[in-house]
């Protein structure tokens, strides 16, 4: 059986049309599937990083916010990422945490509602910081919190939705919410739609014009690969940007802002999504990581992605032993993002099992209580890897459930 697997492994890496980006990136010989939560370093990063400390920052000191472009970064970099989920240029501002970009697009959007608008609806399964977010910032606005499923959102919105905050794909099981669909639900019940992209965003074309999303938010340091804490982004659509009104008004988001004026002017365009000082270094290395798109169609990506997670379900079905997980990933592809999550039907062996796999060189991540959760990053992950990875995991849900099953017997 794992003849037949790896020989289909190498046909589909040799008729790959991505598979030399894979050189770009700073691996080992292990199979990395944790690039949903920490995308792998581009080898070419820490040079240009070495280049803004040494250069920018040691040699050229302040001069480097005008002669560096370090001033005009976030929006520049905005930029870089708007093709990547289907935005023209002018409407991403990057800068700031995920978690502070939802406060900022929950906030300006419920002030962007139409009056007398007063819910919000978030997605009750989403990453817990949106939830926590959306709560205070309804407090704060004096709205009402609704929690809903994203699949009962048709059901839940109505003349007093005034933001409908959800995840494009869901962080736990990796379901692919309906972005087109659900966006047009909540136009036509009046309200703002804010979406989280931080599992979409460099895995799959996610359309923010196309489908007429109001506003969104994500993260860098998965699919994008920008490196640890590199700062998310916001974007604001054009038809909004003379209307938002930022609940964090920085001074570098002032019209003018050497003018140190004390009354606060918002500068036009995404600018206006700015806080305080671009952290630079993070920034640069962020700019610097998008290299690696350039003439990369998300589209090839999102083909080959639904591929390599394909081909992780069929060969988990042929390798695991009958009966110990159950992937929760959906099938459908409509439905699926970049990742296959699998519970364990005991979960007191997922933690075990988690780390059996990262001592065998397959590194994926786990959600309490049971869910073994496996992102695979197009630009960097192959078939071969695929099959690897499936095959040690069955060995060792072997190992580990046929150990855990003594362990009952035992205290019968
Ligand atoms: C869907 C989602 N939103 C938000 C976050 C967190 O954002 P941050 O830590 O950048 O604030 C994450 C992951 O960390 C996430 O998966
Ligand atoms: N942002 C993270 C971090 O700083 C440490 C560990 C994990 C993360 C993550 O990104 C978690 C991730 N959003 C998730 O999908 O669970």
């Amino acid at each position: 059986m794992s003849e037949t697997f790896a020989a289909r492994a190498a046909a589909l890496d040799t008729a790959d049309e991505l598979a030399d980006l894979r050189k770009l990136f700073t691996l080992d010989d292990g199979v990395y599937l944790d690039g949903n939560s920490l995308g792998a370093l581009p080898r070419h990063v820490p040079a240009r990083v070495q280049e803004v400390l040494t250069r920018e920052w040691g040699e050229l000191r302040i001069r480097s916010w005008d002669e560096s472009g370090w001033w005009t970064a976030p929006e520049r970099i905005g930029d870089r990422i708007a093709p990547l989920v289907g935005a023209a240029a002018g409407q991403i501002v990057v800068g700031d945490s995920t978690s502070v970009n939802v406060f900022k697009a929950v906030v300006a959007a419920s002030r962007l509602a139409s009056e007398g608008r007063d819910e919000i609806l978030v997605d009750a399964t989403t990453f817990p910081t949106d939830g926590y977010i959306a709560e205070s910032a309804a407090r704060m606005t004096g709205h009402r919190l609704v929690p809903v499923a994203p699949g009962d959102v048709p059901g839940a919105v109505g003349p007093r939705t005034a933001v409908v905050l959800l995840n494009h794909v869901d962080f736990r099981t990796g379901r692919l919410h309906d972005l087109p669909g659900l966006t047009a639900t909540v136009h036509a019940a009046g309200g703002l739609a804010v979406w989280d992209l931080c599992h979409s965003a460099g895995a799959l074309p996610v359309g923010l014009d196309a489908h007429g999303v109001d506003l969104a938010v994500g993260c860098t340091y998965k699919y994008l690969n920008g490196g640890p804490g590199s700062p998310a982004y916001l974007y604001v659509a054009e038809r909004h940007q003379a209307a938002f009104d930022s609940p964090l008004p920085g001074w570098t988001s002032h019209a003018d802002p050497f003018a140190m004026d004390p009354g606060y002017a918002p500068a036009a365009g995404s600018v206006r999504g700015r806080v305080g000082t671009p952290d630079i270094l993070s920034m640069l290395a962020l700019e610097a990581a998008l290299d690696v798109w350039d003439g990369v169609p998300v589209e090839a990506v999102r083909a080959k992605s639904l591929a390599l997670t394909d081909f992780f379900l069929e060969c988990v079905g042929a390798y695991a032993p009958e009966g110990v997980v159950v992937p929760v990933t959906p099938q459908a592809h409509a439905e699926r993002g970049s990742q296959v999550s699998l519970r364990c039907v005991d979960a007191e062996i997922t933690e075990p099992v988690m780390r059996a796999l990262i001592a065998r060189g397959v590194v994926g991540d786990l959600r309490r209580p049971d869910v073994l959760r496996f992102g695979f990053t197009p630009l960097y992950v192959g078939f071969a890897d695929v099959e690897r990875a499936a095959r040690v995991l069955g060995e060792v849900l072997s190992e580990v459930s046929g150990r855990a099953l003594d362990g009952v017997l035992g205290e019968v």
